[in-house]
């Protein structure tokens, strides 16, 4: 029974699922790195939300870790090049928290309009200061939107039923998705001097880090209000200060901070800066949701394989996944056969699926060749970090689809070029299920891929089988499976036998001796 740690606080909804779907699940919060790392080891799932830093090191302690689940969207808590090294599938829950957190947005727009978190203090204080809180409208603004996806296109939809202007600065926004959203495509720059209130809603990469830089606050216009609804990092929170300090801008409102949990700032008590603590996606609503979806998934793909919404891999419906199973099976018995006959450098590799395989999801069968393949130099190869490790050494790999029947209703065939050569192999599934391996190098062949087996390439001439039984004989060797193919009669022959021992290295020279015997070497799977 796979076992899932659930480590950050979550709706109780996620530990229901879990075990209504047989999957034992530990509820352990508030762990230090160090701990989680000494208890890591047991799971085969793990579900976070933000608190959780799942570094490279909890990552090497995780020897059992499957897949991550982040309840909510950004993943910046994961090393997920890491994760993807290690075969760990990262999944996210991309839409459960979006509304939420465009809500807080909102609400800290016009929070910082009124100066409602100020305004409140002073008259619980019994100050009723009336005439120093004067706020302005949104009504007839301009919001500058800057990332425009799911959360920023709420939050746009939003301001304009309050009957704000919306400018959008997002590099990936299309001329029609922004007329779609009503909102105007604008340069940043342009944004900075037209808006009068910024809300941000990217990701923290390399291009939105400091994105709010000292010099870009400086092209705002006097009175500008931001707000920072996405990650700490997108803002230069001295700079933010200091435009605070000298009136430059009217007022900002994190939600996020460069430094989490941020208990100390220096724009702590600055006038017109309002905080919350990362509370963007905190409404029960959303918590439910997440927490849902993250132990759907999470479970999805520990029983199926089914996987929804991975950073690091293609998706593969739950329904989808036992279709998909038996190919992935014999996809990686074709990557394994060719990656052990292989000789020389890899340079690149062609995965061509034909007749009713070309009506699937190509993707996990080209992870479960590349697994297969690339089982030679990894201990820990799986289908998640098999195209990242194919990409690393620089393998091109090309996917073709041939929706047309061959002399098989289903064909996966597998084709390498090294410096020495193009060499392929191709299977098909038996009774839909059975993986069968239909062709070695050209030559037509019928056999099994399983076990202990012995490769042979002879010359076709009366009396080899002979001397090959007796020699296998004489070293203790029993024979399983014994597949022929050939070419011509005559001609070359392919010998391909599974056999109940391990091919040793003796075996195979005592083989090569065999008069005829043009190659003769050991395969596993
Ligand atoms: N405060 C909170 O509790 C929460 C914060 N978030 C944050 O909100 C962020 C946005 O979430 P979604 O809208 O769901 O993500 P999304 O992926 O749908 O949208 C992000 C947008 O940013 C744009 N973008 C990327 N690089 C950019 C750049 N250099 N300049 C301008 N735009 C750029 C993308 O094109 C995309 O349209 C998440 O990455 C997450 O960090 C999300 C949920 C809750
Ligand atoms: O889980 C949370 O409270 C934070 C949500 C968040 O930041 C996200 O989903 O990206």
């Amino acid at each position: 029974m796979p076992k899932v740690l659930i480590s950050d606080k979550m709706s109780p909804k996620a530990a229901e699922i879990f075990r209504a779907r047989g999957i034992e699940v530990d509820e352990i919060t508030g762990k230090t790195p160090e701990e989680l790392k000494a208890i890591i080891g047991d799971y085969d799932g793990l579900a976070i939300r933000s608190s959780t830093k799942v570094t490279k090191e909890i990552l090497e302690a995780a020897t059992n870790l499957k897949v991550i689940g982040r309840a909510g969207i950004g993943v910046d808590n994961v090393d997920i090049p890491a994760a993807s090294a290690k075969g760990v599938v990262v999944m996210n829950t991309p839409f459960g928290n979006s509304i939420t957190t465009a809500e807080h947005a909102i609400a800290m727009m016009f929070a910082l309009a009124r100066q409602i978190p100020e305004a409140d203090a002073s008259t619980q204080a019994g100050k009723w200061e009336k005439s120093k809180f004067m706020g302005v409208e949104v009504t007839g603004k301009t919001l500058g939107l800057i990332g425009a996806g799911n959360i920023g296109s709420i939050v746009a939809s939003r301001a304009l039923g309050l009957k704000m202007k919306v400018v959008a600065y997002d590099p990936f926004l299309t001329p029609e998705r922004a007329i779609e959203m009503g909102v105007e495509k604008v340069d940043l720059d342009t944004l900075l001097a037209r808006a009068d209130f910024i809300t941000l809603h990217t990701p923290l990469t390399d291009q939105t880090r400091n994105i709010l830089s000292a010099e870009n606050l400086a092209k705002t216009r006097k009175g500008v209000r931001i707000i920072n609804c996405a990650r700490g990092g997108l803002v230069d929170e001295d700079a933010l200060k200091q435009g605070l300090d000298s009136g430059h801008i009217a007022g900002a409102a994190l939600d996020v901070f460069k430094t989490e949990p941020a208990k100390e700032s220096p724009l702590f008590g600055t006038p017109n800066f309002i905080s919350t603590p990362h509370l963007g996606a905190s409404t029960s609503e959303a918590q439910v949701n997440v927490a849902i979806q993250v132990a759907e998934q999470l479970s999805d793909y520990l029983l199926s394989g089914g996987v929804t919404n991975a950073l690091n891999m293609p998706s593969l419906s739950a329904e989808e996944a036992p279709r998909l199973k038996p190919y992935m099976a014999l996809a990686e018995k074709l990557g394994s056969l060719v990656g052990q006959l292989a000789h020389g450098a890899l340079d690149s590799i062609a995965i061509e699926v034909e007749g009713a395989a070309a009506e699937l999801n190509q993707k996990p069968i080209t992870g479960a060749v590349l697994a297969g393949l690339m089982k030679r130099y990894s201990d820990t190869v799986n289908m998640v970090n098999a195209p990242f490790l194919a990409k690393e050494r620089g393998l091109d790999v090309r996917e073709v689809r041939h929706e047309r029947e061959g002399d098989y209703h289903t064909l996966v065939r597998v084709t390498v070029s090294t410096d020495a050569g193009e060499r392929s192999v191709a299977g098909t599934l038996f009774g839909d299920a059975k993986p069968r391996l239909v062709e070695l190098f050209g030559i037509k062949v019928e056999a099994d891929l399983a076990g202990d087996m012995l490769y042979i390439v002879n010359e076709d001439a009366p009396g080899f089988i002979g001397r090959l039984g007796t020699t296998l004989g004489e070293a203790g060797i029993n024979i399983g499976t014994f597949h022929l193919g050939r070419r011509e009669s005559g001609g070359e022959a392919i010998l391909l036998l599974s056999v109940d021992h391990e091919v040793t290295s003796d075996l195979i020279a005592r083989i090569r001796t065999l008069p005829g015997v043009r190659t003769a070497m050991g395969l596993g799977f």
